[in-house]
């Protein structure tokens, strides 16, 4: 599902943050991205939904080569990808249910289909009765699970989370890993960079960890192997 190879990254500014990875994802893994700040691992994310392009290598993601993709191709590229912040990103002047609505209009699907997705997801991500609330009116937690929901309105066969629980409290926090690990289950791809310590360690699943733009460690059922 995600292959880099020889992948490197030098910025404009000429900071160099990746540095030569190549890493296989296969399709279902649950994958945590882990390593000391500005190690790269958000530029890592940011190469598989073509957020960033590569200086040098090859990322392929579902058979498709993000190196050679033509700018009129990533919709379809992203369409098959969800991506969650730490910060959320929702419209502030949207309904929770706008907000989701709103990654399916843009692809015209039809509003009886939009309707039935919409509060399908809302459903999964347990936030059916906030459905006309506006994002001030709901927790750091709610606001991410609608962010969760947004980004898997679309069925995405990939799920990437940059610190999703970054801005939120250890209960919350957990909350957020259950409907990421069902997501996971249903069979699509999560990779997720965090600085979570206790989550990692928690639920040992494969760890990548990043240091110095390179992989320092590949490891199934794997630590967070750094002081929290
Ligand atoms: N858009 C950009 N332009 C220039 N340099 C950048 C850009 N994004 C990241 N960098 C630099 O690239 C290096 C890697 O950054 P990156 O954000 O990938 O690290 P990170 O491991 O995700 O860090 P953190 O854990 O702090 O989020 C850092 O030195 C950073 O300053």
């Amino acid at each position: 599902m995600i292959e880099m190879q020889s992948v490197y990254k030098t910025y404009p500014n000429g900071v160099t943050a990746l540095n030569g990875i190549d890493v296989h994802i296969a399709q279902g893994e649950f994958v945590y991205v882990v390593g000391p700040s500005g190690a790269g691992k958000s530029t890592f994310t940011r190469l598989m939904f073509r957020e960033e392009k590569p200086t040098k290598g090859t990322v392929l993601v579902n058979d498709m080569n993000l190196s050679k993709l033509k700018e009129r191709k990533i919709p379809k590229l992203r369409r098959q990808i969800g991506v969650v912040y730490q910060d959320f990103r929702l419209l502030p002047r949207l309904s929770v249910y706008e907000n989701i609505a709103f990654a399916l209009e843009v692809i015209e699907e039809s509003p009886k289909n939009i309707r039935k997705r919409v509060m399908d997801v809302l459903d999964q991500v347990r936030l059916k009765n906030k459905a006309r609330f506006i994002p001030d009116e709901l927790s750091g937690g709610e606001q991410q699970r609608v962010s969760i929901a947004r980004a898997i309105v679309n069925h995405p066969k990939l799920l990437i989370a940059d610190e999703p629980t970054g801005n939120l409290d250890p209960e919350t926090s957990w909350e957020i890993m259950s409907i990421l690990e069902e997501i996971n289950a249903s069979g699509t791809t999560v990779v997720m960079a965090t600085h979570s310590k206790d989550i990692v360690d928690k639920m040992r699943k494969r760890v990548i960890a990043i240091e110095d733009g390179l992989v320092a460690r590949d490891e199934h059922r794997g630590d967070y192997g750094y002081e929290a």
